[in-house]
């Protein structure tokens, strides 16, 4: 007997937390091609999105198209796919920083692409394929940090949203400037902003395509620190060393804390505790817990 909707939403839910399962949000039976939606985007070329993985579980993601403001062309939006897919399968990662080229982080779609595919079925190809993405990359079993340098407009905005954190740079700004486009966040942004500021916050910033800097960002919730330094490499590294607070420690812990946090966030209690326990079930006994053990480290 096929199981009721709600239940199999949420094991679908579970075994995407637990097994990384690469399942996306949307597909045919939303009529989502993924492949035709890919093609689509690959005509609109330029700028690209890099990542490098280092050897401390760290990866820097770079969304690199400076001369548009690192604006996400079509191939970019494909490319930052591409990226997590390779995060989904990088087993030895830890922790996430992305930023953008040329000291700014994104200044959203590439508009000279948005007027090309101004059709609503182009328009609701590229948002799922954005929502595919940005879900994927929320749920990675990485802490994942947006360094905001410069402006985080629009779709740039709502990228940041679907990190666990923001840091942002003195005289960075992020602003959902949706309404001025005559339009709405389309990439998750709207449903993410909710759940990280509130609904209030969330209708002032959207309804008023307010101008956020790093102080109203840290009252609200939606930054955890206003680095100190603007220039691009120093602020790179102050990010990591923010980060390293939260990474540091063996690889297998670190991914099961961001787990059992996703587990928490995103399932009902009972769901999300039978969740814990299976996540527990992997570290308990588990090398790190036996070499804990073994030392009794003094909890300073
Ligand atoms: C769901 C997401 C949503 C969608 O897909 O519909 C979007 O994200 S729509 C895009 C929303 N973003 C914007 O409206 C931001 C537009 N850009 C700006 O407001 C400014 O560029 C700003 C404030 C980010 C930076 O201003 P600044 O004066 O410092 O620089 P310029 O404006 O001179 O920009 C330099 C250069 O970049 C080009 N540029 C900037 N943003 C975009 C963009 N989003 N798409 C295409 N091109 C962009 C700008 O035109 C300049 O090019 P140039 O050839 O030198 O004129």
């Amino acid at each position: 007997m096929a199981l009721p909707l709600w239940k199999n939403l949420l094991q679908t839910t579970k075994k995407r937390i637990l097994q990384q399962r690469w399942l996306s949000l949307y597909n045919g039976a939303h009529g989502y091609e993924e492949e035709l939606v890919k093609k689509k985007l690959q005509q609109f070329s330029g700028g690209s999105v890099n990542l490098s993985k280092e050897d401390n579980g760290i990866g820097i993601l770079t969304l690199n198209n400076p001369k548009l403001m690192n604006a996400f062309t079509g191939t970019m939006i494909v490319e930052l796919q591409e990226r997590v897919t390779e995060l989904e399968n990088w087993k030895d990662g830890k922790g996430l920083i992305i930023h953008g080229a040329g000291n700014t982080f994104c200044s959203g779609s590439d508009l000279n692409a948005v007027k090309e595919m101004s059709n609503s079925q182009d328009g609701m190809n590229m948002c799922m394929f954005m929502q595919n993405t940005l879900t994927r990359l929320m749920r990675l079993p990485l802490i994942s940090v947006a360094l905001v340098q410069g402006k985080a407009f629009g779709g740039g905005a709502e990228l940041t949203t679907a990190c666990d954190f923001r840091l942002m740079t003195p005289g960075s700004e992020i602003r959902f400037v949706h309404k001025h486009m005559g339009l709405v966040p389309g990439w998750g942004g709207a449903a993410r902003l909710v759940r990280i500021v509130g609904s209030g916050a969330a209708l002032q910033l959207l309804g008023g395509a307010a101008r956020v800097d790093p102080e109203r960002a840290l009252r609200l919730g939606l930054s955890e620190e206003t680095l100190p330094s603007s220039d691009e490499t120093t602020a790179l590294g102050e990010a990591r060393a923010w980060l390293n607070q939260y990474t540091e420690g063996p690889t297998t812990v670190i991914r099961a804390v961001k787990k059992v946090v996703t587990a928490g966030r995103e399932l009902p209690l009972e769901a999300a505790l039978r969740t814990e326990k299976d996540i527990f079930g992997t570290v308990w006994g588990g090398p790190a817990n036996l070499q804990a053990l073994d030392r009794r480290p003094k909890q300073k």
